[in-house]
C-alpha cells in the first residue's frame, strides 16, 4: 500500500507518499533523499526557496547511480514569490540546482508576488519590516506564464499551492490548463474540506503538507491518533499519513531521520470509524494552521478571516 499512486489530470501518476524537505539542511537532506529512495519512496518535494535543491539533487543522483530510473521518481519543486515575473528563469535555476532536465510538477508556492528587486532575494521587506509584496502582480498572470512552461518540456505538470477556493475560482476563470495539484496544509486540525471538495469537483489533486503538524510533529501526541495507532498496531505517524491516502490525497512528511523516514513509509488501512474519530478532532472550530506567513494579503481561507 505504501506504493499507492493517484492519477493526475495530465494522465501522469503521483505517488501517495512523498518525502518533504522544507528545513532539511545541506549535509542531511542528501542522505535523507538517497535513503528514502533506497527504501521505496518515489516522490520528493522541494522548492527553490528551501535553498537545498542542490543537495536534493545530489541525493537524487546517488539514487540514479544506484539504478533507480529518473522516470520512476516524481520530483516537485516550486516557483518562489520573488520570481512571479520571472517564471522561466526560476524554473531554469531549479533545474540546474537539482541537476535535472525536467520537473514532474512545478507549483506556484504562494499566490502572492514579492518585489523582485527588493532588499533580499527571497524575503524582501519594506522599511517597516513587513513583507515587500508586489501588489502589481496578479497570481493568475503568474499562472498563465507557468502554462507556457508546459511547451518547453521542462515541466510535466503545473499546479498551485496554498490556494483557497476563492483563489482557485479566480484562477479557473482565466486559466487554459486546470492545475494538476493544489498543495495545501492538511491534517485533522486543518481538514480544509471546502478546498478538497472544490478540487475534487474540478479534477485537481490535493497534496497534503505538514501532516504531522510541521516542526516538532505536535500532532503525533493527539490522544485519538495514539488510540487508532494502538488499535492497528502501527505508529501514530502512519495514522496521520494514512488519513490522507484514504481520502485520495498524496501526503508529504519531512524527516531527515532514517528510522522516521522508514516509519513514515507505511500506509494503514483506516476504517470509517477511524476516519470519523479523526474528523472529530476539529469539531467545534478547533482548528490550527501551522503555515501562516505574514503576507499582508487575504488568502481567502475561512479560518484566517
Ligand atoms: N507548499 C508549502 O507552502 C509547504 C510545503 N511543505 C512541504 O511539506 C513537507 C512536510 O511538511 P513539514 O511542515 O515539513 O512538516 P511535517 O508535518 O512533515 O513534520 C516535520 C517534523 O516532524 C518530524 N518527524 C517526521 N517524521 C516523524 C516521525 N515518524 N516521528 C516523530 N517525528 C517525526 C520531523 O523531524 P526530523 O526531520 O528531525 O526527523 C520534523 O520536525 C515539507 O517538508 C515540504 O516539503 C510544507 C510546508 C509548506
Ligand atoms: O513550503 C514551506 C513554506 O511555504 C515556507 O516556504 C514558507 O512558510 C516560508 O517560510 C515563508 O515564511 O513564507
Amino acid at each position: 500500500m505504501a506504493d499507492t499512486v493517484f492519477p493526475l489530470n495530465t494522465g501522469a501518476k503521483i505517488p501517495a507518499l512523498g518525502l518533504g524537505t522544507w528545513q532539511s539542511k545541506a549535509g542531511e537532506v542528501e542522505r535523507a533523499v538517497e535513503y528514502a529512495l533506497s527504501i521505496g519512496y518515489r516522490h520528493i518535494d522541494t522548492a527553490y526557496s528551501y535553498g537545498n535543491e542542490e543537495e536534493v539533487g545530489i541525493g537524487l543522483k546517488k539514487a540514479f547511480d544506484a539504478g533507480i530510473k529518473r522516470e520512476d521518481v516524481f520530483v516537485t519543486t516550486k516557483l518562489w514569490s520573488t520570481h512571479h515575473k520571472r517564471v522561466q528563469e526560476n524554473l531554469d535555476m531549479s533545474l540546474e540546482k537539482l541537476g535535472l532536465d525536467y520537473i514532474d510538477l512545478y507549483l506556484m508556492h504562494w499566490p502572492v508576488a514579492m518585489n523582485p528587486n527588493g532588499n533580499h532575494p527571497l524575503f524582501p521587506t519594506t522599511p517597516d519590516g513587513s513583507r515587500d509584496v508586489d501588489f502589481s502582480r496578479h497570481h493568475v498572470d503568474t499562472y498563465l506564464d507557468m502554462e507556457k512552461l508546459l511547451h518547453t518540456g521542462k515541466v510535466r505538470a503545473i499546479g498551485v499551492a496554498n490556494y483557497s477556493v476563492l483563489y482557485l475560482e479566480e484562477l479557473l476563470k482565466r486559466a487554459s490548463i486546470v492545475p494538476a495539484v493544489n498543495q495545501i496544509e492538511n491534517h485533522p486540525l486543518l481538514p480544509q474540506d471546502d478546498v478538497s471538495d472544490f478540487c475534487k469537483a474540478k479534477g485537481i489533486h490535493i497534496t497534503a503538507y505538514s501532516p504531522l503538524g510541521s516542526t516538532g510533529s505536535p500532532l503525533l501526541t493527539l490522544p485519538v491518533v495514539a488510540q487508532i495507532a494502538t488499535k492497528h498496531g502501527v505508529s501514530p505517524a502512519s495514522i496521520l499519513l494514512s488519513y490522507h491516502v484514504v481520502s485520495g490525497h498524496s501526503v508529504l512528511a519531512k524527516s531527515i531521520t532514517p528510522t522516521r523516514i522508514k516509519a513514515n513509509y507505511q500506509v494503514t488501512k483506516l476504517d470509517r470509524e477511524d476516519m470519523d474519530a479523526l474528523a472529530q478532532v476539529s469539531s467545534g472550530g478547533n482548528l490550527k494552521r501551522h503555515g501562516n506567513p505574514p503576507w499582508k494579503v487575504n488568502l481567502g481561507f475561512p479560518d484566517q478571516q
